[in-house]
């Protein structure tokens, strides 16, 4: 399996601080679930968002789609940034427009054609169970509810590889649950998914995903292949 994502010797450092990241390596294999875990303040939304190209790294290189992403010309960078979905913990969906307008924009911001459009949200809503409440503004809709209206926005654009920074954070287990079935069934089609969570009941129900944990900005396990926290974690 080709890898999709590289990181060699990240580190990202926020002003004049310490290193937020240090010395970060890893790869991610096409195809692939990946778990990224550790406390809170270790680093993972600032390696999430390296990684969907929000923020550039200090010093290191990252090849994204096997090409180099951190001397990637601007102008390039829609385009890139297209080919990966994103999922907030707080969703951020638009608030006056409805759950449909929420899910049509990246295909309206892409220029899709407005005949085109339809088909695809409408799928979506199905997919995520919210075909009823296709004209709801967010600010109507329950936690859960809005966190599905995100996962669809994500991968509207049929994204290579599927990012979501804490998203069962905000719902109860059932629905935690059901998010994590939404993006298994994604991972299935194809797609590369990393999911950060302190949730470790979550990992639990994947058993095929890699785990990434990073403490204090240091990957200390850049082979994914530690399934369990270290007991002092557990309770997080
Ligand atoms: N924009 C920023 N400017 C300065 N420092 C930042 C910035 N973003 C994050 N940090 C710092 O970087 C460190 C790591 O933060 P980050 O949000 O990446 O951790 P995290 O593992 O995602 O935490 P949590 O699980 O609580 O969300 C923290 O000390 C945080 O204060």
């Amino acid at each position: 399996m080709a890898n999709i994502v590289q990181f060699e010797n990240v580190g990202l450092r926020y002003g004049n601080g310490a290193e937020t990241l240090s010395d970060v390596s890893f790869t991610l294999t096409t195809g692939s679930f990946y778990f990224l875990t550790g406390p809170s303040g270790a680093g993972k939304t600032s390696l999430l968002k390296l990684l969907y190209l929000a923020q550039r790294p200090s010093r290191g290189v990252i090849r994204l789609f096997g090409e180099d992403a951190v001397t990637l010309p601007r102008a390039r960078l829609p385009g890139f940034r297209r080919r990966i979905g994103v999922v907030f913990q707080d969703f951020r969906l638009v608030p006056h427009l409805s759950a449909y307008d929420n899910i049509a924009l990246p295909l309206r911001v892409a220029g899709v054609p407005e005949a085109d459009v339809a088909v695809p949200v409408n799928e979506m809503l199905a997919w995520v169970g919210l075909s009823d409440r296709a004209d709801a503004p967010p600010p109507t809709l329950s936690g859960g509810e809005q966190q599905r209206i995100a996962i669809a926005r994500a991968v509207i654009g049929r994204p290579e590889i599927l990012v979501a920074d804490e998203p069962t954070g905000n719902v109860d287990p059932d629905m935690a649950e059901r998010l994590l079935h939404l993006f298994d069934s994604l991972n299935r089609l194809g797609t590369t998914v990393v999911v950060a969570t302190h949730d470790y009941e979550l990992l639990q129900r994947i058993p095929a995903a890699r785990m990434m944990r990073l403490e204090r900005g240091k990957l200390i396990d850049p082979t994914g292949q530690m399934r369990f926290p270290p007991a002092s974690d557990g309770a997080r």
